[in-house]
This record gives structure tokens, sequence and C-alpha cells, in this order.
């Protein structure tokens, strides 16, 4: 097991080039395999194990999948299999986004059942009601979801109970092959989605609205293969963004889209980040002392909670009393213990922490309870005394590209060693013997 060993007290400086989004790419791979004809170019994927992992369920479908230097060629034009099982799905639960094409082109569909996760139970009933409304039988059982139709799936009028970003994805995924106009209302507005819908309109699908709550679909007959760039990750930026405020440094943000990080930008302006847009990103300087505040996380344009881990991290360094309210996923607070671990002094009530500051945050070991936990941890050890070292690299594994050599080349103390003792003693030793000669 892989550790992460960041010694606080460095303040971050340079530039950083944003990666491609790993919840921009996901779907958009998945909805590469539509095509019967021409290969898809994506270009800017984020080398990330879910990159990998979406790639090899492809490829167990027998779809042709090569990688080379952040781009990916996907040929999908020979037959292919309808299933996909439980070891890519438990390892990644945005597998289940094949169900909509493999549905839409073939008739068919088995996926693994996704469980709950760490950060909550994560249902898909809004995904199987939109394939229902489009005449599709879906039974599950034994572990498997499976979706059918004997005929081509029917264009329809599908509410969705929340806005949910894989349910849109899925629902919108389908019905560009289904036969006539389907139209969701309630669905999500992320730039993920937005950035799908392009994708899907240069295959020659029909869909208008993406970016609004109603998403209008006319259904074609084919699908060819396109070109792609995958857009920059808004919550990669948005935690370098923290890093950069923490440390009190100044760090250019290669590729950052402002637009798509209106309201994290505007709780770190809030707390007295300096923000500013130059010509290819965002420059982040960090106060001198922060000031509390008060985030809900919310479907987009509301604060994402992809990055309400990180700014926990933050509130813990400002002065006073910031609360912090989880409204997406039920069980997004098991970071909270490991930040008292390293001293953090806050306290959950119903669906909002309560976080006192500042704190002098203590290095110690802790254990990344999902991705960006992962990340907050590894925050809030550049700012801790001594070292924090981080445990549970797989989450930080499938959404962070080089999170160590890009911390790193901004001035962090900051080191991965594999799980032996003696290697990482080792380690600790020639960093405070450096730090000593200082
Ligand atoms: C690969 C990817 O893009 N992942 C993102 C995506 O996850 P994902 O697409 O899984 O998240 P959803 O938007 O679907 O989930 C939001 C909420 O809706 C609920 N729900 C969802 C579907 C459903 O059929 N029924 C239902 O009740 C979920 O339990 C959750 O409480 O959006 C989340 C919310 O911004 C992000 O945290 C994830 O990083
Ligand atoms: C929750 C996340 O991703 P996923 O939906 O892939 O689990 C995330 O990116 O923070």
């Amino acid at each position: 097991m892989d550790k992460i060993i960041v010694s606080g007290g460095r303040q971050l400086k340079g530039t950083v080039k944003v990666s491609g989004a790993k919840n921009a790419v996901l779907p958009v791979i998945a909805a590469s395999i539509m095509a019967n004809e021409g290969k898809s170019v994506i270009h800017e994927v984020p080398a990330l194990a879910d990159v990998e992992t979406m790639s090899e369920v492809l490829r167990n479908m027998n779809v042709n999948v090569l990688s080379h230097d952040h781009t990916l060629f996907i040929d999908s034009a020979r037959p292919l299999k309808t299933e996909a099982p439980l070891e890519y799905v438990r390892k990644m639960r945005a597998s289940v986004l094949v169900l909509g094409p493999l549905l839409a082109r073939y008739g068919h569909a088995k996926v693994a059942m996704p469980g709950g996760c760490a950060i909550g139970s994560r249902p898909i009933d809004q995904h199987l009601k939109g394939f229902e409304a489009m005449g599709a039988k879906v039974h599950v059982g034994n572990g498997f979801v499976e979706a059918y139709t004997e005929d081509r799936l029917k264009g329809a009028k599908i509410y969705l109970d929340v806005p949910s970003v894989g349910a849109t994805e899925n629902i919108m995924m389908a019905a560009v092959l289904a036969d006539g106009k389907t139209i969701i209302e309630n669905c999500a507005r992320e730039p993920e989605i937005v950035d799908l819908a392009n994708f899907l309109n240069k295959m020659g699908g029909k869909v208008i609205g993406a970016g609004t709550e109603t998403i209008k679909i006319e259904g074609v007959d084919t699908l060819k293969g396109t070109e792609h760039t995958t857009i920059p990750d808004r919550i990669e930026a948005g935690t370098f963004m923290v890093a950069a405020a923490i440390t009190r440094g100044n760090v250019y943000l290669k590729g950052a889209v402002s637009d798509h990080l209106t309201s994290t930008i505007s709780k770190l302006e809030e707390m007295g980040v300096i923000i500013e847009e130059e010509e290819e990103g965002l420059r982040v300087i960090g106060p001198e002392k922060l000031k509390a505040v008060n985030v809900k996380t919310l479907p987009y344009p509301g604060f994402p909670t992809d990055m309400q881990a990180q700014i926990m991290t933050l509130a813990m360094k400002a002065e006073g009393t910031s609360v912090i309210s989880e409204t997406v996923f039920e069980n997004r607070f098991m970071h909270v213990e490991e930040f008292g671990r390293i001293n953090g002094n806050i306290r959950i009530e119903g669906r909002s922490a309560i976080v006192e500051g500042p704190v002098q945050l203590q290095g110690a070991e802790v254990s990344a309870t999902d991705l960006r936990a992962a990340a907050a941890l590894i925050i809030a050890g550049l700012v801790a005394d001594g070292y924090t070292r981080v445990t549970e690299l797989k989450h930080l594994d499938r959404g962070y590209v080089n999170i160590v050599a890009k911390l790193k080349q901004l001035g962090a103390d900051i080191i991965r060693v594999k799980d032996t003792t003696d290697e990482e003693e080792e380690v600790i030793n020639e960093t405070e013997d450096q730090i000593t000669s200082l």
C-alpha cells in the first residue's frame, strides 16, 4: 500500500497545467461506442485509473481502444458484447454509463448493479426510469441491471426527480439514437453535460439545451466516430486553488475555466483569497488571514460536492466559525474524523459540519476515505506541523493526474513511497536532514 508523505510549511509558487476532466471524459468514452462507423479520437485524456477502467470495460466488449500521448483512439465499428461485469463497476461506478449507449445501439445492455459507496447509497433509479419511459424493459436481479427492447427506443418526455449528472448523461446518450424526440426536464447542468452534448452532436446527434434545465434530443439513425478535446477539470483546478490559498502561495492555473468555477471562486473570494483572471487561466494568491465561510453543496451551478472536503481544509485555517452543509450525498463527511486526527476542530450537526478555526494542524497518519478526501488531506499536510502520511491512495489515483509531481513542481515537500517502513523512515530522515541543513 503506497503512502504520500507531506511535510508542511512551504508556500506554493509557480504554474500548473490543469488536466482534462475525469467527469467529462468518462461519459464521452462511453458515448463513443454508439458509432458504427469511423474512429473517435479523444484529446486531453487524463492519465487516471478511471480512464483505464473505462477503456478496459470497452475492450472487454470488443471495442478497439488505443492510448497514446493523452489521446484515445476508439473504434467500435465491429459487433460488441453488451455486458459490463462487476469487476469494473466495483472499481468505478461510472461504468453504468455504458447502459444508455448499448441499449440505444443494440437494444440490450447488462451491467453489474453498482452498490452504495463511501459517500452514499447512490441509486440509479432515475437512469432506469428514463430507459423505461423510452420503451425499454428493465430487470434488476442477481446483482445485475439488464435493460432490453425489441423495437428501437422511442423518444419520451422524462422528468428527473433529482438533477442527476449520470442519469442526464445516460438518458441523453440513449435518446440520441431513439426514434423521435426526447425531452429531459430538471436535468443536470454541469459543464460535463455540455461537453458530452457537444461530442454527441459532432457524432451526428441532435441535442439542444445542454447546460439548461431542459434538454431536447431529436433521435437520429446512426452515429459516426469524431474528434474531441476534453474540457479542463474544474475540480482539479479548484483543488489547486485551495492548495495555493492555504499556503499563502501564488499559483497560476493554466487552463482553468473561470466560468466553470463561479461558485468556487465566489466562496474563496469571500474567504479573502485573491483570484485574477489571466489570458489562459487563473492566478490564485493566498491571503495572510483567511475568513470563515458558509458553504452549501448543490447541483451545478451551486457549490460542487466534489470541492466540499477541500474547502473544509481551508475553513480549518480560517478565523471564525464556518458552516459547511452537504446536500448532494448523504454520507460525505468521512474526512471529518481524519481531520480530527490532525487537530481539526469540527463537529457534525445533521448535514452540516461546524468548523472552528484557525487551528494549527499537526501531521499524523490519515486515511483517504474517498477521492476528494484524499486531496483534502494532502492539502492539510501542506500546512501541518511535521509529517502528514496519507494512506488508501487508490481513491486518489482514480481522479488526480500526477498530483505529487504537480505539487512538487510548485514547491511542496511531498513524496510518494511504497509501504515499506524502512523506505518511509529513510525518506523522512533524509528530508529532515535536508531541512536542518537549510
Ligand atoms: C463520474 C461523475 O461524473 N461523477 C460525478 C457525478 O456522479 P453521479 O452522476 O453518480 O451523481 P448524481 O448527480 O447522479 O447524484 C446526485 C444525487 O442524486 C442521487 N441520485 C442519482 C441518480 C439516481 O438515479 N437517483 C438518485 O437519487 C444520488 O444518490 C445523489 O444523492 O455527479 C456527482 C454530483 O455532482 C459528483 O459528485 C461526481 O463526481
Ligand atoms: C465522487 C466522485 O466521482 P465518482 O462519481 O466517479 O465516484 C468525484 O469525482 O469526487
